[in-house]
């Protein structure tokens, strides 16, 4: 097959997106029984490693973590790009397509706290920081008394913040600490009922260019379809939502042993003021459809003045 050639594999330089670039590599390896050698790991930085001062909602949001990455799978400079499922936009740049989601690691965030071990045993008025507008509304909600700061940078960063003292306490993806075998920060699991988690977390993404039948047919074969199914669903909720960055957005789905799809779908206000929640279920053949339906019942939940005021 590809194997006369090198395949070139893009990816963030942050320890967890490494991490990620070498599952890809070692399960390419394992599925067409190629050599270590056959692959070249490509190392891009991109606007969201650099602009470290700003919440992402101010500097563009999703895409800021794979624009340049799309670059070089356009210029044809790399043959696959490795993303974090929950950090690419929902449309695409012209001539790229995803061709694979792998088997999903853990989907649910975590509490790491320095103050208190859970967010429930936090003093009053404690200092939680994080980057995301989703774990901000949810955290708010959760104990509208906590204060919220920005934590931007990667995961080694944000806990050095945390040891800093710049915070009581942080939120993360276990996906990313289990990656970078680094689980046992975590102070607290969040159960994805309460604290669901961000569209796609947890999943990696493997894209490539549209026509490159060879590069697909070679990533085809690590392909996960229930990771496939509810990421449909999920990124098909956050396509209705128009959703970017500036609005807390969650959406959790699974399919159960009997093939059907459960999407756990939820918008919040910044502030955690007000929330709205779905759950919608059917065949996984009508992922697609769940997610937009599931997107706009609670649209209509939240009328139509909901994004104004704050979304700028
Ligand atoms: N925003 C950065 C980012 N993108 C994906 C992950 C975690 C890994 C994943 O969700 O697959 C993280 C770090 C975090 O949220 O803790």
């Amino acid at each position: 097959m590809a194997s006369d050639r090198t395949i070139r594999i893009g990816t963030r330089g942050s320890q967890l997106a490494l991490a990620q670039a070498s599952e890809v590599r070692a399960r390419l390896m394992a599925a067409h029984q190629l050599p270590e050698e056959a692959f070249a790991i490509e190392v891009i930085s991109t606007s969201g490693d650099r602009i470290l001062d700003r919440p992402l909602s101010e500097v563009g949001g999703k895409g800021l973590f794979t624009k340049e990455i799309e670059l070089a799978l356009i210029e044809d400079r790399i043959d696959v790009a490795v993303h974090s499922s929950k950090d690419m936009a929902t449309a695409l740049p012209d001539g790229l397509e995803i061709s694979a989601f792998l088997p999903r690691e853990d989907v649910r965030d975590v509490f790491i706290g320095r103050a208190a071990p859970t967010i429930a045993e936090l003093p009053k008025g404690a200092i939680v920081g994080t980057a995301s507008l989703r774990r901000q509304a949810i955290v708010k909600r959760m104990r509208p008394d906590l204060e919220v700061v920005i934590f931007r940078g990667n995961v080694q960063t944000r806990l050095r913040k945390l040891d800093e003292g710049q915070a009581d306490g942080t939120l993360l993806a276990m996906a990313g600490l289990n990656r970078m075998e680094m689980a046992n920060v975590a102070t607290e699991i969040l159960a994805p009922e309460v604290f669901p988690p961000a569209p796609g977390q947890g999943a990696i993404c493997i894209e490539s260019r549209r026509g490159d039948e060879t590069t697909k047919g070679l990533v085809a074969a690590i392909a996960d379809r229930p990771t496939t199914v509810a990421l449909l669903a999920e990124r098909a909720f956050l396509a209705e939502l128009d959703g970017s960055c500036r609005t807390p957005i969650a959406a959790h789905a699974t399919v159960n042993g009997d093939g059907i799809l459960v999407l756990h779908g939820m918008i919040l206000k910044p502030d955690g003021s007000e929330m709205h929640e779905t759950r919608r279920e059917g065949v996984a053949e009508d992922a697609e459809l769940i997610g937009r339906l599931a997107g706009r019942t609670v649209l209509e939940a939240a009328g139509p003045g909901f994004f104004d005021g704050w979304a700028s």
